[in-house]
Order: C-alpha cells, then structure tokens, then sequence
C-alpha cells in the first residue's frame, strides 16, 4: 500500500466521500420518498412497498437495477486486475463469464412469475416446495452468498478509499454500509432502484470519462495504437506466463482461460443464490421482467468490459511512467491496478473520479444486499419461525432493523477479512467453492417438476464438503504441504475446488433427479402469500402510472390521460409467461454460447496475436456497446416512466400555483373530502 505521504488525494477527500455522498443519497432519498408518497400514493410505510416495490417496476427501471446491483468493487478492481495480470483475456472472461448468468436468470424470473408470483423471497418457494430441512440448508447458502458479496464490496471499497486518500480501513469498513443503510431505511426498494439509477447514470459518465481520456486525449496514450506498443513494449520486458508470446494484446491466455472458468462458476451462485436478483425480479412487472434481466445482463458487460480494457491494460502501459508506481501481487489482489492508473493519467482529478465511480458501485450494491438480506431475515427466519401472524406494521420494523443489523455486520465482516490478510480477489475466486454445490439445486427447485427433494439437498450439501475438500489437497499437493491464505489461492487451487463443488451438487442433483424424479404440482408455490378475494393483489396501487393517473383523473378533470395498461392479473396470464420463459431460454443460451464459445475460443485455439487494427476494431466495439448499454439503463427507463415523470411535475406544478392541489388523491378518499 502507499505510504502515508504517497496518498494522491487528502484524508478528508476519503471521509468528504464516503460520509459526504452517504448523507447526500440519504437526504435524496428522504425528498424522493416524499414526492412519491404526495404525487403518486406510493409510500414505503408499507411492508409490501418496503420490499417488493408493489411488483409494479418497468424494465428499464429494473435494468438499470440489475446493473447497479451486479456492479460490485470488483466489477471495476478485479477486472482491471486481471487486464493488468493475463492483457485482454482478462476483461472479455470477466464480462462474459459475469454476463451469461444474468442472462440466464431471466428464465428463472419469468419461472418466479409463473410458479410463485406472490412469494417475497426464493426461500419462501424452497420452503413451500421442500419444507423445513430444505429450507434451512438453502438459507445457510443464500446468506453465505450476501455475506461474501457483502465482504467483497467493503474490501474492496476500504481498500481503495485507503490507497488514494489514507483514510483508516475500518472507519471505511463500517462508514460505507452506515450510509447506505440510512437510505435503505428511508426509501425502500422502489427509492432504492431510483438511487440505483441515478448512480448507473453517473458511473457510465465517468467511465466514458476514463475511456476518452485513455484512447483519445491522454498526452501518455491518447490512442488505440500508442496503447498497442506500450503494452508490446511492457511484455518484451516481461513476457506474461502462460500467453502466446508473453503478449498482452492475445485471447490466447492459459491464465486468463483459467480464471474464465473460475468467473463462470463462481458468478453462477452469487446470481442464482442472491436475494437481490430475485428481488428484482420480484418487484418487476410480470410482463417485463424477461426483457429486464435480458437488457440488464447485456448493459452490465459494457461496464467490466470497457472499464478494465481501459484502466487495466493503461495499469501495465504505464509501467516505467514516474507517475505509475510499482504493484506488489498483494497491492494486484487489493484490485489496485485502476486506481493507480487513474491516478497516473489523470492527477488527483483521476484519483477522485475513481474514488466516486468505486464509491457510487459500492453503495448501489451495497443497498441491494442490505434490503435482500433484510427480506430473508424478516420474512424467512422472523415472520416463518417466529410470528407468522406478524402484521404488515411489524414486518416493517423488523425490516428496517435487519437493515440496520446486516450493515453493522458488513463492517465486522470488511474488518475480520482485512486483519486475517484475505483480500477481495481471494475473495471472488473462492466464491464458488463455497456457493457452486447449490447452483444447479435451487435452479430445479423452481423450474424443474422432476427435481428430487432428496438430491438436491444432498447434492448441494455433497457439493459444499467436496468443493473445500478438493480445493484444500489441491493447495498441500501443489505448494509442498504448505496451506495458507497465499498458497490456497492459487488459479489451479480455486479452480479445482470450483469445479468440484458445482459439478459434484449438479451431478447428484440431476442423477437422483432422473431416477427417482417427483411430479411436483407448482399450484403449492403458487399459492405462496396469494391475496385473498376481498383484498387487492398488494395493498398499493399495482400499476404505477395508469391505475395512477386513473384515479387522478377521478378527482380532477385537468389531469393527463393516457391509455389505459394492462393489470398484474392479465400479465400473470400462464400462456404469456410461458412464451416469455421460452423466449428467455432460447436467447439467453444463444447468448451464451456466443459470449463464452464462440468468440473467444476460436481466438484462443488461433493463438490470434491482436495487431493494431485488431486492438482497434476490439477497443471501438466496447465503445459502441458502452453507449448502447447507457442508452438502456439511463435513457429508456426516463422514457418508460415518461408518465409518471409528468404526473409528478403535475403535482409539483399544482402545488406550486395552486397551494396544496397537487397532492395525489384516491378516488375513495376524494369522495369523503
Ligand atoms: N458482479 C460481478 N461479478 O462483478
């Protein structure tokens, strides 16, 4: 790490960050919750709207969600680290290998609406299908998942807030989820997405910043091409092991294969067992939520992508610039590659534009944990073991606590892993050996009729003890009997207990699963949480702009009209969603067959060495994918929510020429008034 003297930016910059921007998202998040409860009857005192957003979220809003949720501090650090460590390898096997399970989630959203369209969190379904061992083994998964998720965020956040600014690592570890619970508390899961989108929005203008000043303008680079002979020069100096010709500019990376696999497997569970992504899901109109995860998932490659081919490879362009320190492998695993490349690019402008873009990821991850985490406790411990007669009043205060509880959590958790010397890369490639086995099981339990109970709960847990088991005797067979926190981090070591924990829980699941399958009838996990006759789906307004303004128009013969949309009910049609689940396969398998066979494979068998048109053609595609990933998650949901944003300014209008009457009004009340 930097001496005390090196730190580009002052301590107060680190502490003005990450204490400056937490206050100002909670304050945003105070007026935004206030806007909505007076100009649209959505408010967060209810537990439905707390946690699930009335199910009434467009795609574009549930896109910009899923992007702001998947990009943690590593998506940005340990990108860059592994563009810095295998050249462009690096960046394609992180976005990719992290792109595809978004993807393919899209069919277990769309399962979610067909199966279970009223359950709170996917334990719920586990609960209602394979009762209590069931879920009680699931949750031990899932929590492990938001707990490792969580650990990764603050480590990675603290460690480069400390680097750049040399503010203390634990006031950072327990500063950052401070703030972030403060807004979560305040807004909810619908203000959450809003915040969620304000940060995707400026995280992809300091990226385009990056990227422009990096392939453009840099007086250091400033082209494609100069990039090109730095990075030649940097691997005549030193050739990188395992790539064709020790290049940079090559796919035909063994190392960068390698950690492809590991990025696959581990990134599997850290979707398919993160309440976050099933939360989306959940908030998600029915109707849409297909195409959410499908835009969202292809944003989201942009950003590892683009960020990393620009500030990892600058990190090894740079090497020998006065203003480009030397990288100890423990400083590469910290994920130190970006922000030290910002900060020799740019100054203390670079420092400080990496330290928001790396803070605004954290938070928006960040508050995405803290609510999943806060709907497992409150609805799958709490409400399942302890009050199942809880009331709506007492959910949400049980949520908020759980809020409060997860974020102190957090910052134990960032201490804990920073004194014992584990740092966020050793994190993310041991994901999978402790998540992988539960992939494959919880994918059946919700998809698959056949899926035997048994198996799947066996397979999971078989999975678990082989993966460690594995990944343990790779480490003493490998390094001479030697065990440790370097050692068992090895790219062969976490690849073999990656492999064997997913491959071991899906084999068992599947094999039992044909043998002895079940016929299970999904009308149990349908009928998870349904609202009875005499109460409406959810007790807000299920479509948050026409049955708004509908009822507006009732009260108010000025108002806007706009075409009337179909209800929840209509869009949990079972023919409908089983299109859209066809549809979800069919592409995101296409997909992924492109992102992880079809291009990089071929480049890796041709041993292809990019020349400069090649670097070129690779760096302007990213460019053009990045603009197209900001128009879907900046632009479209603005346009999506096109009458909501009328609505509001409406009312604010109203209340501002017309004292007071801008306040939105139900019918029923309006006729009491
Ligand atoms: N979300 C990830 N894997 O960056």
């Amino acid at each position: 790490m930097s001496s005390a003297n090196e730190h580009v930016l002052p301590q107060g910059a680190g502490y003005g960050v990450v204490v400056g921007i937490g206050l100002f998202f909670s304050a945003f998040m105070v007026v935004l919750t206030a806007v909505q409860a007076r100009y649209t009857g959505f408010s967060p005192k209810s537990s439905e709207e707390f946690n699930s957003a009335s199910r009434s979220v467009k795609p574009g809003l549930i896109a910009s969600g899923i992007v702001s949720a998947w990009t943690w501090a590593a998506t940005l650090l340990q990108s860059s680290a592994v563009a810095y460590k295998y050249g462009i390898s690096g960046p394609w096997w992180y976005g990719a290998g992290a792109t595809v399970q978004v993807l393919l989630f899209a069919q277990l959203a769309a399962k979610l609406k067909l199966n279970a369209p009223y359950a709170h969190t996917w334990l719920e379904i586990v609960a209602a299908r394979w009762g209590t061992v069931a879920h009680i083994v699931f949750m031990f998964f899932g929590l492990a998942t938001n707990i490792i998720v969580s650990s990764m965020l603050i480590l990675g956040g603290s460690a480069t807030v400390t680097d750049l600014t040399g503010m203390n690592t634990i006031a950072a570890c327990f500063l950052i989820p401070l703030g972030v619970a403060i807004y979560v508390v305040v807004g909810g899961m619908r203000a959450t997405l809003l915040c969620d989108y304000t940060h995707t929005a400026v995280l992809f203008a300091i990226i385009f910043v990056f990227v422009f000043t990096v392939y453009a303008t840099s007086p250091k680079i400033g082209s494609p091409a100069v990039m090109h002979s730095l990075l030649q020069a940097a691997s005549e100096a030193a050739p990188v092991a395992g790539n064709a010709h020790g290049s940079y500019v090559t796919m035909r990376s063994k190392n960068g294969l390698i950690f492809g696999v590991i990025n696959v497997i581990g990134n599997f569970a850290t979707v398919f067992q993160d309440q976050a992504y099933w939360q989306r899901a959940i908030a998600s109109r029915p109707a849409s939520c297909v195409k959410a995860y499908l835009l969202g998932g292809l944003a989201w490659f942009a950003i590892p992508f683009m960020f990393s081919t620009t500030l990892g490879l600058s990190a090894v362009a740079l090497r020998g610039d006065p203003a480009m320190r030397i990288l100890t492998p423990a400083e590469v695993s910290a994920g130190l590659p970006a922000p030290t490349a910002a900060a020799a690019l740019l100054g203390k402008s670079g420092a400080a534009a990496l330290l928001i873009v790396l803070f605004l990821a954290v938070t928006s991850a960040t508050s995405a944990e803290l609510i999943a985490v806060s709907s497992i406790l409150t609805y799958d411990i709490y409400k399942k073991y302890f009050n199942p007669k809880a009331t709506d009043g007492q959910i949400l205060r049980v949520s908020h606590a759980m809020v409060a509880l997860f974020a102190v959590l957090m910052g134990v958790l960032g201490t804990i892993f920073f004194y014992i010397g584990i740092s966020m890369g050793w994190l993310y490639e041991f994901m999978g050996v402790v998540l992988g086995s539960a992939v494959v099981p919880i994918a059946v339990c919700i998809c698959w009729k056949r899926a035997n109970k048994w198996g799947s709960i066996g397979g999971a847990v078989a999975g678990f003890c082989a993966g460690i088991t594995t990944w343990l005797i790779t480490t003493s067979a490998l390094n001479h009997g030697v065990v440790n926190v370097t050692t068992s981090g090895g790219d062969l070591e976490m690849l073999s207990g990656n492999l064997a924990s997913i491959g071991v829980g899906g084999i068992i699941t599947c094999v039992t699963s044909y043998f002895w399958p079940e016929n299970f009838d999904f009308d149990t996990t349908r009928a998870i949480n349904v609202p009875s006759q005499s109460e409406p789906a959810t007790e807000q307004p299920l479509d948050y702009t026409a049955d708004h303004e509908k009822k507006r128009h009732e009260v108010s013969s000025e108002t806007v009209s706009i075409a009337s949309e179909p209800t929840e009910e209509d869009e949990l049609d079972p023919a409908a969603l089983n299109k859209a689940f066809k549809f979800a396969a069919w592409s995101s398998i296409i997909l992924l067959v492109v992102m992880l066979l079809i291009i990089p494979l071929p480049l890796f068998f041709a041993q292809t060495i990019f020349g400069v048109g090649g670097l070129t053609a690779w760096v302007v595609i990213g460019m053009i994918w990045t603009f197209f990933s900001a128009f879907t998650v900046v632009v479209y949901p603005l346009w999506e929510s096109r009458s909501a944003l009328k609505l509001i300014t409406t009312g604010i209008i109203k209340d501002v020429f017309a004292k007071g009457g801008g306040k939105f009004i139900v019918a029923g009340e309006a006729s009491k008034a």
